[in-house]
C-alpha cells in the first residue's frame, strides 16, 4: 500500500463548476485502486497540484502509518515544475514519468479518469440535473467507485479499496453472489422503472439457494432465503437495528417505532404494544363496521365497470385508523383519507428512488432536485393530518380527564370485578388465527396473556360506573362504551398523549407525533395493499370466492347485521384466504437489518460479517417450493392447521417475526376481516386481469403498477 501512486490531471471541464473549477486531479493507490482525492483546481497552476498532493500525502500517511514510496505521472508541466521535484526529493519519494506519447504507462489513472467522467455523465443524464452539477457528479462517482469491489492487483475480486469502511473479512467469507461487475452494471442501470428493478432483484434471488451476496455501491447486502437463517436474525435481540436505507424515513417518522433503535425503541415498544391488546381491538368493531359500510356505499358508483379498488381501500383504511387507533372523530372531507394516502404513496416512491439511485443518497444533491421539493410538500400534507389528530386528541383528553378523573379516586381492590375471562383462553383465541397456527409467542401475545391492559381497563370501567352512580347520572350502554373506547380503554393515541403529559415518562410531544406518523403509515398502506390483493385474488379465483360467500351466508344468514368479534372467529376460510394472499403478495416485500455481530448461518457453512445489511424478503421466502409446494398457485388450504404445523415458523413472515414483529398484526387481521366480509356480503367481485398479468412493484409496500382492477356486481343490500 502507498508503494505506487498514479496521478493525472484531467480537464478542462465544461462548463466550469459553480465554484469556478476547471480541472480534476486524481491520486490513485495502485494496490487498492482507491482514489483518495478527486478535486477541482481553480486555475491550472502548478502549485495547485502540488498543494493537493501535499494534503493527500499527509492524510494517507497518517491514516495508514506508512510512507508514499513513488508517484507516477505523465509529463504535464505541473509534475515537471521545480517546486514539485524538490518536494519529492525532500520527502524521498520516487518520481516516475511516462515516455511522451504513451499514456498507457499511466493507464491506471487515465482509465480511472475516464470511468469517473462516464459515470458522472450517466448520473447527470439520468437525474436530469444541469451540467453545472458536473463537479458534484464527479465527486459522487468517485465516492461510489471507492466503495465498490474491484479486481485489485492480487486477483482478489472481493477486495475493496476502502479498507476503513468495509471489513476485509468480507473477502474471506466468500459468500456466493453475482460477479461484482454484474452487480455494478445492474446497480447503475437506474433508468429502469421500479417494477423492472423488482424483477431484476427476484431474478438474482432465484439463481441462489440459501443466500446471495450483492454489492450495492458502498453496501454489502446479503439476502437470506432459508427460514433457519431468517430466524437467527429476526428472532435475535442483537440484530434489532434497521439498515441504512431506513434513514430516509427520518424526516417523516422521527423516532417512530419502525425506525428507532436501542433504548428509545425498547421503551416505546413496551408502551405501545399493550395499546393493541385484543380487548382494546374488540372495542373498535362499531367503527370497523360503520366505515366499511360507508365504503361499500361509495363503491356503488363503480358497479359494472372495471375500476382500481386500491383507491377505495386506501381511503377506508386511513379513515378506520383515524377513528379507531387515533380516536379522531372530527368532521373531514369525504376524500381526506384518500388525499393522505395518495401523498403517502408518492412519498414512498421518492424514498424508494433514494435507496436505489446512488446520487440521491447524498442530501446535498437530493436537496437540489425536484424530488426534494415534492418531498417537502408531501411531508407537510402528511404531517398536517397527523398533527390534527394529535392536537384534537390532546384537547379531548385533557377535557375528559378533568371531567371524569377528578370526582373519582383510584378504585380499591374490592371494587375490581371478581370474574375475569381466563387469560390463557383469550391468548389462545388470538394466537391461533394470526400467528401462523404455531406456538411462537411474542410481546403482543404476552400482553394478551398477562392482560395488564384488561386489569387497567376494568379498574377504569369501575371508576366510570361508580362516578355515574354517585352523581345520579344515567349512562346508557352506548355512552359507557364510548367513554370506555375513547378514554378508558386507552387507545393508542390516548396512551401516548397521557404519557407525554405525565412528567418523567419517556415520551416528548414530538415523539408522540413521530409515533402517530409511523402508525398512520404502517397501519394504512399495508392493509390497503393487503385488502386490494385479496379482492383481486378472489376476483380471479371465482370458485374460492363462492366458498367464502357461502361461509359468510352461513354466519350472517343473509341478514344485514354488523360483524361482531365472534363472527370473525368463525370466518375460517376468509382468514385462510387473507393469509394465502399475504403469502403470495406480502405488503412488506422486504425487511432489512444491519448486523451488529458476525452471524454463522444455520443452513450452510458461511459467516455473514458484522455491519452487513441483511435483506429478508418475505416475497421470496413465501414462494420457495421448499416452504410451500406449488408456491405460485393460490391455495388457501396452505393455512389449514395441520399444514402450518409442518412448516418452519419463519417460512411465513408477512408481519415479520420476533421482537420487532408488527405491533398491528392482530388489528390488521380484524380490520381486514370486517372490511372484506362487508364488501363480499354486498358485492360479487370479478378480476378483469389474469393473475399472470399482474405487474408488481416491490418498493416499500408491494403494489400493482397496472392498478388493482376489479369489477363489482350486486349481491345483497346491507348498507
Ligand atoms: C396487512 C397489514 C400489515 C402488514 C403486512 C404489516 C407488516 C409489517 C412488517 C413486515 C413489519 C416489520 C418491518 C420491518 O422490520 O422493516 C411491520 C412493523 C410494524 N408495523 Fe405492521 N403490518 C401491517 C399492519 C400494521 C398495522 C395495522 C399497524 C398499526 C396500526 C402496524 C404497525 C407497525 C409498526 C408500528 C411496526 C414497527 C414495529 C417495530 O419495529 O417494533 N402494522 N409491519
Amino acid at each position: 500500500m502507498l508503494q505506487l501512486i498514479h496521478s493525472n490531471v484531467a480537464g478542462r471541464v465544461a462548463p466550469t463548476s459553480k465554484g469556478g473549477s476547471k480541472y480534476i486531479v486524481t491520486l490513485l493507490d495502485y494496490y487498492f485502486r482507491y482514489c483518495t482525492v478527486c478535486v477541482y483546481c481553480t486555475i491550472r497552476k502548478n502549485s495547485d497540484v502540488l498543494s493537493k498532493f501535499t494534503e493527500f500525502k499527509t492524510r494517507v500517511e497518517n491514516l495508514h502509518n506508512t510512507k508514499i514510496a513513488t508517484i507516477r505521472a505523465d509529463n504535464g508541466d505541473e509534475y515537471l515544475s521545480n517546486e514539485f521535484k524538490l518536494f519529492l526529493k525532500d520527502h524521498d519519494i520516487g518520481h516516475q514519468l511516462t515516455i511522451p506519447g504513451t499514456p498507457q504507462q499511466n493507464g491506471v489513472a487515465e482509465r480511472f479518469n475516464q470511468t469517473l467522467f462516464d459515470t458522472a455523465r450517466c448520473m447527470l443524464i439520468q437525474s436530469g440535473l444541469k451540467l453545472d452539477f458536473g463537479a458534484d457528479a464527479i465527486m459522487t462517482a468517485c465516492y461510489i467507485r471507492n466503495r465498490c469491489p474491484t479486481v485489485n492487483t492480487h486477483g482478489n475480486k472481493d477486495g475493496c479499496g476502502n479498507s476503513t469502511l468495509i471489513s476485509r473479512n468480507i473477502s474471506r467469507s466468500q459468500l456466493p453472489g453475482p460477479r461484482y461487475i454484474e452487480t455494478l452494471k445492474r446497480y447503475l442501470d437506474t433508468r429502469k422503472p421500479p417494477e423492472q428493478i423488482f424483477k431484476v432483484a427476484l431474478n438474482v434471488a432465484a439463481k441462489y439457494n440459501n443466500l446471495v451476496k450483492v454489492w450495492a455501491g458502498p453496501y454489502l447486502l446479503v439476502g437470506l432465503f432459508n427460514p433457519q437463517d431468517v430466524e437467527l436474525i429476526l428472532g435475535s435481540h442483537v440484530h434489532l437495528e434497521k439498515s441504512a436505507e431506513y434513514k430516509y424515513f427520518q424526516p417523516w417518522f422521527g423516532n417512530g417505532l419502525l425506525i428507532s433503535y436501542g433504548d428509545i425503541w425498547k421503551n416505546h415498544r413496551k408502551m405501545i404494544a399493550p395499546t393493541f391488546h385484543m380487548n382494546i381491538l374488540k372495542s373498535f368493531f362499531p367503527q370497523f363496521n360503520e366505515i366499511s359500510r360507508k365504503v361499500c356505499k361509495k363503491m356503488e358508483r363503480e358497479k359494472g365497470k372495471p375500476f382500481d379498488c386500491h383507491e377505495y381501500m386506501s381511503g377506508v383504511t386511513v379513515d378506520i385508523l383515524l377513528e379507531t387507533v387515533m380516536g379522531y372523530k372530527e368532521p373531514r372531507s369525504e376524500d381526506s383519507g384518500f388525499e393522505y394516502a395518495l401523498a403517502v404513496m408518492k412519498m414512498c416512491n421518492i424514498l424508494h428512488q433514494r435507496s436505489y439511485k446512488p446520487w440521491l443518497r447524498f442530501d446535498s444533491i437530493f436537496k437540489k432536485t425536484q424530488f426534494s421539493k415534492d418531498h417537502d410538500k408531501l411531508l407537510s400534507i402528511i404531517h398536517d393530518l397527523t398533527n390534527k389528530a394529535v392536537d384534537s386528541r390532546k384537547k379531548d383528553h385533557l377535557q375528559k380527564k378533568s371531567e371524569i378523573y377528578e370526582p373519582k379516586t383510584t378504585p380499591t381492590q374490592e371494587e375490581k370485578p371478581k370474574e375475569e375471562k381466563p387469560k390463557v383462553e383469550l391468548a389462545k383465541e388470538t394466537i391461533q388465527g394470526y400467528n401462523n397456527g404455531t406456538a411462537v409467542r411474542d410481546d403482543l401475545d404476552e400482553n394478551d396473556e398477562n392482560d395488564v391492559g384488561e386489569k387497567k381497563r376494568l379498574a377504569f370501567l369501575d371508576a366510570l360506573t361508580e362516578a355515574a352512580l354517585q352523581e345520579g347520572v344515567n349512562f346508557t350502554e352506548q355512552e359507557v362504551r364510548d367513554q370506555v373506547s375513547t378514554i378508558m380503554f386507552e387507545a393508542f393515541l390516548d396512551a401516548l398523549t397521557e404519557a407525554a403529559l405525565q412528567e418523567g415518562v419517556n415520551f416528548t410531544e414530538q415523539e408522540v407525533r413521530d409515533q402517530v406518523s409511523t402508525i398512520m403509515f404502517e397501519g394504512h398502506d399495508t392493509t390497503a395493499a393487503g385488502s386490494s390483493f385479496v379482492l383481486c385474488m378472489l376476483g380471479v379465483h371465482q370458485d374460492i370466492q363462492t366458498k367464502v360467500i357461502q361461509e359468510l351466508d352461513d354466519i350472517f344468514h343473509k341478514t344485514d347485521r354488523p360483524v361482531t368479534y365472534q363472527d370473525t372467529l368463525e370466518m375460517k376460510l376468509l382468514e385462510r384466504v387473507i393469509m394465502e394472499t399475504l403469502r403470495m403478495y406480502p405488503p412488506v416485500p422486504i425487511i432489512a437489518r444491519k448486523l451488529n455481530e458476525d452471524v454463522k448461518l444455520a443452513s450452510c457453512d458461511y459467516t455473514v460479517p458484522a455491519t452487513t445489511t441483511v435483506v429478508i424478503a418475505p416475497f421470496v421466502l413465501h414462494r420457495s417450493p421448499k416452504n410451500f409446494p406449488n408456491p405460485d398457485v393460490f391455495n388457501p388450504d396452505n393455512f389449514l392447521p395441520e399444514k402450518c404445523q409442518e412448516r418452519h415458523f419463519y417460512s411465513y413472515i408477512p408481519f415479520s417475526a420476533g421482537p420487532r414483529s408488527c405491533v398491528g398484526r392482530k388489528y390488521a387481521m380484524l380490520k381486514l376481516k370486517v372490511l372484506l366480509a362487508t364488501i363480499l356480503r354486498r358485492f360479487k367481485v370479478k378480476s378483469t386481469v389474469e393473475e399472470k398479468d399482474f405487474v408488481l412493484q416491490g418498493d416499500i409496500i408491494l403494489k400493482r403498477t397496472d392498478g388493482f382492477m376489479i369489477q363489482l356486481e350486486d349481491r345483497q343490500k346491507i348498507c
